[in-house]
């Protein structure tokens, strides 16, 4: 297809997956809202960096205010809570017969398909590693899974094409009849990447401490719980293992999960999560509401207590709002009077 993918947020992932798709030759368009990084994407390219890959990249990329016509493929990048504003957005340049696939931690694709409609939806979950280090330049700190699908279950020759274009990105990207079951996956493991984001360590070395394991894998038991209540089973994914977090699992079987996350994390060149970046190099506010605060709520549908994950978006937005520092002790207030 000539068309253009149109990327709307040209941050960590969607600048990545528009730097592989333009050097592939595939036509893309990048949108962002922040004038600098559109202007260098465009200019003089953007620089991938990192142990992965190096490369400079000339990418077409405008802000919001530039894009004129409609496109039959969009990949939404932009963070969890900027989802609907973005919606509001890109909907005049969204085909009758087009969709948005949703490049995103969280279930964003609820917030598109009530905006889009269904049919006008597809999923996917990525769990690479990259930072925005600055106009033109993202770092891409290590390869994960790359999954897409229906968010029916279907498969359509356009999830077909988004998965060929996705393996340009990652060849060992995955097409899917369960998209719900990597995105519930991936709020077992966020809810724990949050938890790292309470201290200033590495997500590896939060996973590699012994004394944090007992609040990592009480989290990972919450979202479980949640995600079966929904009816859905999630899969596992570059250490993370669901079934080690389900009601009949054993302590062992968790600990050996927390211990693959500490092994994974350990070899990536982005150290520290998103989360993270966001409360201390970005100073802003982190997807916590629109990814673990979501599922708290859907707990509360379902009548599930989930002490946890309710005591960790209080915590977040402690740092956020500046009445608490990032520290070990942050870490364990999680998890205090627990018994
Ligand atoms: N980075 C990673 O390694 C991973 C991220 N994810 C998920 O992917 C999603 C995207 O994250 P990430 O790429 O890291 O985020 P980034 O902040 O790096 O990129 C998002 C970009 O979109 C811009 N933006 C915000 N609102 C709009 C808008 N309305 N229109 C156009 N552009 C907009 C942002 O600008 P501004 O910064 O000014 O808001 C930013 O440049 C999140 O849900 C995240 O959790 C998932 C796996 C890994
Ligand atoms: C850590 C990572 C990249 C998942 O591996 C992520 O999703 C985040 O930064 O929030």
């Amino acid at each position: 297809m000539d068309e253009p993918v149109l990327i709307w947020g040209a941050g960590a992932i969607g600048g990545l997956l528009g730097a592989y798709w333009a050097r592939a030759g595939v036509p893309v368009l990048m949108v962002d809202i922040v004038a600098e990084h559109a202007a260098a994407c465009a200019g003089t390219g953007l620089c991938v960096e990192g142990p992965v890959d190096t490369f400079r990249q000339v990418v077409p990329c405008v802000t919001p205010d530039q894009v004129l016509g409609t496109f039959q493929r969009i990949v939404l990048a932009v963070k969890a809570h900027g989802t609907e504003a973005a919606m509001a957005q890109l909907l005049p340049h969204l085909a009758e017969d087009g969709y948005v696939l949703s490049a995103q931690n969280g279930l964003n694709e609820h917030v598109i398909a009530r905006a889009a409609g269904a049919g006008r939806t597809m999923g996917a979950f990525v769990n690479f590693g990259a930072d925005w280090l600055g106009p033109g330049r993202i770092l891409f700190g290590n390869r994960g899974a790359v999954v897409v699908g229906e968010i029916d279950g279907t498969v359509r020759p356009r999830t077909q094409d988004m998965f060929e274009l996705l393996q340009v990105f990652e060849p060992a990207a995955v097409l899917t009849e369960d998209i719900w079951a990597y995105l519930w996956g991936k709020l077992g493991y966020g809810a724990m990447l949050f938890a790292t984001a309470l201290t200033p360590d590495s997500m590896s070395a939060n996973f590699a401490d012994p004394s944090r394991g007992p609040a990592l894998i009480g989290l990972g038991r919450e979202v479980m719980r949640v995600a079966q209540a929904e009816g859905v089973t999630p899969k596992a994914f570059n250490g993370f293992e669901p079934a080690a977090f389900m009601p009949r699992a054993t302590e062992a079987e968790a600990r050996r999960s927390i211990a693959d996350l500490a092994a994974f994390n350990a070899t990536t060149a982005k150290s520290h999560s998103g989360i993270y970046r966001d409360l201390a190099v970005r100073k802003r506010r982190t997807e916590v509401d629109a990814q673990v605060g979501a599922v708290v709520e859907i707990a509360a549908r379902h009548g599930i207590a989930v002490p946890l994950l309710t005591r960790l978006v209080a915590l977040i937005h402690d740092i956020e709002d500046d009445r608490r520092e990032m520290s070990e002790a942050t870490f364990h207030a999680l998890t205090e009077g627990w018994t």
